[in-house]
């Protein structure tokens, strides 16, 4: 008897994710990657303008990249349905990484994005096939579902850039961002972005606005490891400035990131985190209102 009402009450808290579910999550996240790369000016960042820092990659690279990535958030998002250990979501990451880099030769264009976002699909999947998740944003359910392996699997791979930047600077980057829930995300970049859009911006520009407000807060593993603190500092402060004169909502503000992009070209500097994390917040902005709407 105990055993049928447990399975009667496991089923009221269940619900089915379809297909056409995980396909929507995917194009929430293949669209911010596309807005991203498209929008100018962002300081020391590939648009369709230059490559800003950088002298691998150019948009052709970022659009073979997403247009590789296709199915890969699907996947996650699937995947994410049955809870499972971070394990299974790491090993369809790393696929998805190594279906970036053939596409772009070798280059990591998406590295930072596949790892957030592939996590934010996956936490709204699931969220959705388990009723009592209901009431928490994605983030949430990252940090309750995955956040202690995620800062765990540090250990089981190879050195990177944020390995370094870790042991030198002891700044957490993607996994720390990951595993708190996406405080940058939840707390900086969605209330700026729907200040921005309610305000009458254009996507491109309530996009560009949110960038920098991720850079005026964000430690960016990304810039540590190009420009160490001195340029952490430089790129902090000069969003900041950026952000008090008036951001996107003064006149003239596309001449000033203009001239900041100059400056962080001529320091080799790249806000790649909070670039990966200003897509994020597109992202789950979708997500989130599609999750409103569904009731
Ligand atoms: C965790 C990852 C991103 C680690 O990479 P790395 O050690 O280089 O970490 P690091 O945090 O420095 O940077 C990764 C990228 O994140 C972005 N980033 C930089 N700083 C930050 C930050 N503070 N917050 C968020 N993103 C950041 C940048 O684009 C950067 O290139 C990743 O390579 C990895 O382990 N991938 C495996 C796939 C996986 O676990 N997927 C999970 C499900 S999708
Ligand atoms: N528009 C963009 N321009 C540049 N980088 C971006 C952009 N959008 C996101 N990024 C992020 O920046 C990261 C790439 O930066 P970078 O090339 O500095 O990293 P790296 O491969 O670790 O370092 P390096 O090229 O110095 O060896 C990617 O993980 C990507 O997610």
């Amino acid at each position: 008897m105990t055993t049928v009402l447990n399975h009667a009450a496991g089923n009221a808290t269940r619900r089915s994710v379809s297909a056409e579910d995980c396909f929507r999550l995917e194009h929430c996240c293949l669209e911010a990657l596309r807005y991203e790369i498209l929008a100018w000016p962002k300081p020391g960042l590939v648009s369709p303008v230059d490559s800003g820092s950088h002298r691998d990659m150019h948009m052709g690279t970022f659009f073979a990249s997403i247009a590789a990535l296709q199915g890969s958030f699907t996947e996650l998002a699937r995947a994410g349905t049955g809870g499972p250990s971070f394990s299974v979501l790491q090993a369809i990451g790393l696929q998805a990484e190594r279906k970036m880099l053939c596409a772009t030769g070798g280059v990591n264009t998406h590295r930072g994005a596949i790892f957030n976002l592939g996590l934010l699909v996956a936490a709204a999947a699931l969220r959705r096939s388990d009723r009592t998740l209901a009431g928490l944003t994605c983030g949430a359910v990252v940090a309750r579902t995955w956040g202690r392996e995620i800062l765990a699997g540090r250990r089981h791979r190879p050195a990177s850039h944020g390995d370094h930047v870790f042991r030198k600077y002891a700044a957490g980057g993607a996994r720390s961002e990951a595993a708190a829930g996406f405080p940058t995300v939840y707390s900086i970049g969605l209330p700026t972005l729907r200040r921005l859009l309610q305000a009458g911006h254009d996507r491109e520009t309530a996009l560009i606005g949110t960038l920098m407000a991720m850079m005026e807060h964000l430690p960016d593993t990304n810039v540590l490891w190009r420009g160490g603190e001195s340029g952490l500092d430089l790129v902090r402060g000069s969003a900041a400035d950026f952000n008090r004169m008036g951001g996107v909502s003064t006149a003239g503000w596309q001449g000033r990131l203009q001239v900041l992009h100059r400056a962080f070209v001529a320091r080799n500097l790249s806000p790649g985190g909070s670039a990966d994390l200003a897509a994020a917040t597109w992202a789950a902005h979708r997500i989130e209102t599609l999750h409103a709407q569904a009731g």
